[in-house]
């Protein structure tokens, strides 16, 4: 566990990698951390100074709930969130009931968060954008990837073309179902907040569980991040994982949240085609359409018999 000085063990991190963003360069604790999460396909990320989550996480507790607009009593600007569909937000976005899973969910895209976020949210959901472009930077830096080349091979993902979604996953214990199917996340960098034990990576067959550790969010690396650098000296993996069943506790605890910011290429093809892989010496090659793989990764994560997987 974390102490008040902000010291994090090695048992705390089981042989996982804990890095810190300084002066625009990750700097992880292990002499060759950045190696390992790149094979890892995640790490622990300290939370920048002055970090305030208090908005998120009650959002998270509570978009969910009636009582957020007229005949419902008074009105919680938090609540009431199942309202919004992705007929008035667009696809992919707004509320979403599984049925496979225990999750409910809501997707919100960058363009929207002013007309429906809540202000503190915000300024929360801006700066975890800010902060996860700031580690795909710094990650991108130590890749064998030129640099006059990120802003075309990463989909333009660090520029405001780039798709920035604030996701938010309320597990519902009530639910006799996986608490999230094994996916991977399709895009470049994920910043994700939880609070509670139920994540779990895929390594080499095993499933690991990964504890929050108080103090950091947790990276991962998805798929557009592994199809572009799969052929250099720096590949990077793509990390499996999946969130386990969340028992009934009776009232005696909290349900069990999360939320994420993801950072995805531009959904606009007249922009960027697709994904690419990067061939050194040979430069990029499209691989797919970024729209059709998008919605097959997430059609595959929330159906009963599939994965997200690609
Ligand atoms: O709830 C978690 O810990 C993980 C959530 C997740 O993987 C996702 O939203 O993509
Ligand atoms: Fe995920």
């Amino acid at each position: 566990m974390s102490t008040a000085a902000g010291q994090i063990s090695a048992a705390a991190l089981r042989g996982w990698q804990l890095a810190e963003l300084r002066g625009g360069q990750l700097h992880f604790t292990a002499a060759d951390g950045l190696r390992r999460a790149l094979k890892d396909g995640f790490f622990y990320v300290r939370q920048p100074a002055g970090t305030e989550l208090s908005a998120g996480d009650r959002f998270a507790r509570s978009f969910y709930l009636e009582g957020g607009g007229a005949g419902d009593g008074p009105r919680d600007p938090y609540r009431g969130f199942h309202r919004w569909t992705s007929e008035q937000l667009g696809r992919h976005q707004g509320y979403f009931c599984r049925d496979a899973d225990q999750t409910e969910q809501f997707f919100l895209e960058k363009a929207w968060w002013d007309r429906v976020y809540p202000a503190a949210l915000v300024q929360q959901a801006e700066r975890m954008r800010d902060f996860a472009l700031a580690v795909q930077r710094a990650v991108l830096a130590r890749l064998d990837l030129p640099r006059e080349l990120w802003e075309e091979a990463t989909g333009h993902s660090l520029t405001p073309h780039g798709t920035h979604t604030l996701t938010f996953n309320h597990f519902r214990p009530e639910v006799a179902a996986r608490g999230l199917n094994i996916h991977k996340d399709s895009g470049w960098v994920t910043v994700l907040r939880s609070t509670e034990r139920g994540l779990e990576v895929d390594r080499d067959g095993d499933w690991c569980p990964i504890d929050p550790i108080p103090g950091t969010f947790i990276v991962n690396f998805g798929c557009a991040m592994e199809i572009l650098m799969r052929h250099t000296a720096t590949p990077v993996a793509a990390v499996a994982h999946r969130v386990v069943r969340q028992p009934p506790s009776g009232g005696a605890k909290p349900d069990r949240f999360s939320y994420a910011l993801f950072v995805d290429s531009t959904l606009d093809d007249r922009v960027c085609p697709g994904l690419f892989a990067y061939e050194p010496g040979g430069g990029l090659r499209l691989e797919a359409g970024f729209g059709t793989f998008l919605d097959d990764i997430l059609d595959n994560t929330y159906r009963e018999d599939t994965t997200g997987l690609y």
